[in-house]
């Protein structure tokens, strides 16, 4: 319970279907409440309250120390290197499906979870489908628009067992009808929570300073290689921003970012080449779906992907490096790409799992250069995609 309205009416539903129903607040960071920055302790309220309503206990755990061991460090280390991290995929798997998981079975005797994720599984929504020896399949909700199996992605198959979406079959604007039918309407009027929660309401900037030391550079023009302003830190920055630097007479966008020269490689124009590819390489990926390896060692597995940037499912190629990592052709090409966002795959309505892209392959601009031939012979990975292109 998250005191929104989808863990609400997820946990409504399963009390009409008859479960014995139990909530579970989860706390992971020590939040500065006072200072409106992290809503936590509203949050607990508001699970008390409904879980008053629904006349079902509450129980809370702490997490705080798994969350900064297992997402929040590894998002700052990330943040360093110049990649773009996303905590709620990591949280998902380390925290919400683990460490909530086992804490529910073991010391509160569940026998299944549920959260109000929009998703699905093979089990189905009240696990109706479940059988133990049966292997468990991530797949698409009926709400396509709120689907949240982006962000479930990476947790183990293994952990998906005996887990239940009661909300898999509704849409959004039904979940708040049915809290507003029964007397759920502050719940369902409640804002929605939106990106990293314990940054709230403040500049991203302020925040991560508390982490990072700043180390500034140049921002550098890809067309012409002339430093057009200075930047205070390449973590600042995500790839397909606006920089809005100042004096200038075009807005000028982020390309690439290097962690070792500190420069931040910029391109003039939202729509300029340099920042689009149909390209990228990716780190070992999590398989959630047990028949990809098979059909991977066949060849190019042909499905759909999606990442952050884009909440359409495109067509794509993909095919295994030596090394089990992804080289993954798109059939059109797609803005802003940034290494360490998360490329999500799907064959009909099963999510397969995903990769974090490491690299993208060559932009529109640098193939129109011909320079796809220099960092093909830098490249032996890239150098075998493009002989296979
Ligand atoms: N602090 C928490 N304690 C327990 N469960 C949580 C907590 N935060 C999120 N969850 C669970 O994970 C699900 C998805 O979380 P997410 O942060 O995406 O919220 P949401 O989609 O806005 O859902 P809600 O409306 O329930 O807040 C929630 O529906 C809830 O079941």
């Amino acid at each position: 319970m998250s005191g929104g309205v989808d863990s609400s009416v997820a946990a409504l539903l399963l009390k009409q279907k008859g479960f014995e129903v139990h909530g579970l607040y989860m706390k992971n960071w020590d939040g500065h409440e006072e200072s409106g920055f992290c809503h936590g302790e509203r949050d607990a309220e508001d699970a008390e309250w409904v879980c008053k309503k629904l006349q079902i206990p509450l129980k809370h755990v702490n997490f705080v120390k798994e969350y900064w061991n297992f997402v929040f460090s590894d998002l700052i280390k990330e943040y360093s290197e110049g990649w773009t991290p996303n905590p709620d995929i990591l949280c998902n798997r380390f925290v919400k499906f683990d460490c909530f998981k086992k804490h529910a079975f073991r010391q509160l005797g569940a026998d299944a979870i549920a959260t109000g994720h929009y998703a699905n599984t093979s089990q189905g929504s009240f696990l109706q489908n479940y059988s133990k020896s049966d292997d468990v399949r991530l797949l698409l909700p009926t709400d396509l628009v709120k689907d949240q199996t982006l962000f479930l992605s990476q947790v183990r198959r293994e952990d998906l067992k005996k887990v239940m979406f009661p909300l898999a079959n509704l849409k959004k604007s039904e979940v708040k009808k049915i809290a507003e039918q029964n007397g759920l309407e502050r719940i369902a009027k409640k804002e929605e929570s939106t990106g990293i929660c314990f940054i709230g309401n403040r500049k991203f900037q302020n925040f991560i300073d508390q982490y990072l030391n700043p180390v500034p550079g140049q921002f550098v023009d890809i067309t012409t290689h002339e430093p057009v302003g200075e930047h205070t830190g390449i973590h600042h920055y995500t790839i397909g921003q606006n920089c809005k630097l100042p004096g200038r007479k075009h807005s000028y966008f982020v390309v690439d970012k290097n962690k070792d020269t500190q420069r931040i490689l910029v391109a003039p124009g939202t729509n300029h080449p340099s920042l689009y590819s149909d390209l990228f390489f990716t780190t070992e990926p999590h398989w959630i779906s047990q028949q990809v390896d098979s059909q991977l060692s066949e060849g190019v597995l042909k499905c759909k992907f999606r990442s952050q940037n884009t909440n359409a499912l495109l067509d794509c190629s993909i095919c295994r490096t030596q090394s089990n990592t992804l080289t993954v052709k798109l059939n059109t090409f797609l803005r802003g790409f940034a290494p360490g966002q998360f490329a999500v795959f799907y064959l009909g309505d099963e999510c397969l799992g995903s990769a974090r892209i490491r690299a993208v392959g060559p932009s529109l601009y640098l193939q129109g250069m011909e320079f796809s031939q220099e960092i093909a012979t830098t490249d032996p990975e890239l150098k075998s995609v493009l002989a296979y292109q």
